[in-house]
């Protein structure tokens, strides 16, 4: 498992903002979609191109068009549907499948309630979407969906992660998959709740409302 966190002044600001418990919904919504932008700009470097002929108003010349079968953008729902405009807006090729889980808050384990995946993932790169990386019992739930497809390639493009959810992740990992794990920060550790302290809360609240 690869690991890149942001080291960006842009990036820094904004998740400052996010994480104030003051800044409002709208607000946050408006955060997480520019944050996505500029971890989707990193989430992308390693993604394959194909050579494209194509004629410039001076000469011909061979450039480069991202290689088919098209990528799959993945936003784990609920909190990671507000990074699906963000991400596909620098993607705009990529095809969308989607999850619906969440963290059963006793047991700690992720349920999974929606999955809407293609059947086959040969060859195509998948960017998981989910802003908090906590325990990491939903990310490699859902990294589990995309390899039992065929993936081989992942991409997890969070906000905050834990430092004990990295490890869960690498250690489930193993070779059979490529996983990277592009996060704005990697925060301290987890509280006796399993939230990510400092963190900004629960993502999906501060998104969507409190269910
Ligand atoms: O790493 P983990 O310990 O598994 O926790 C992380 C998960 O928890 C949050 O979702 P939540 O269950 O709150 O669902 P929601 O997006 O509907 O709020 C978050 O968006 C992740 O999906
Ligand atoms: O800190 C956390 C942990 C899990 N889910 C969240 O939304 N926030
Ligand atoms: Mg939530």
């Amino acid at each position: 498992m690869r690991l890149h966190v942001a080291d960006h002044p842009l990036v820094d600001h904004k998740l400052t903002v996010l994480r104030d418990e003051t800044t409002p919904s709208a607000t946050f919504r408006l955060l997480v979609d520019e944050l996505v932008t500029l971890l989707a700009y990193e989430a992308t470097r390693g993604i394959a191109t194909e050579p494209k002929e194509i004629r410039t108003p001076i000469q011909p010349m061979t450039g480069a068009r991202i290689a088919a079968p098209a990528p799959l953008v993945v936003p784990i729902l609920r909190a990671g549907l507000g990074m699906l405009d963000g991400m596909t807006r620098l993607l705009p090729t990529a095809e969308v499948g989607f999850l619906g889980m969440m963290r059963d808050e006793e047991t700690l384990q992720a349920v999974t309630y929606a999955n809407r995946l293609p059947d086959d993932l040969t060859g195509r790169h998948v960017f998981l979407l989910d802003p908090m990386l906590a325990t990491g019992g939903t990310l490699v739930a859902a990294i589990d969906y995309v390899v039992e497809r065929g993936a081989r390639e992942v991409t997890a493009v969070c906000l905050l992660a834990a430092p004990e959810g990295l490890k869960v992740v690498e250690e489930a990992s193993g070779d059979r998959v490529n996983v990277e794990i592009v996060v704005a920060a990697v925060d301290e550790r987890l509280n006796e709740k399993a939230y990510i302290v400092p963190g900004l809360g629960d993502a999906g609240d501060r998104l969507y409302g409190v269910v």
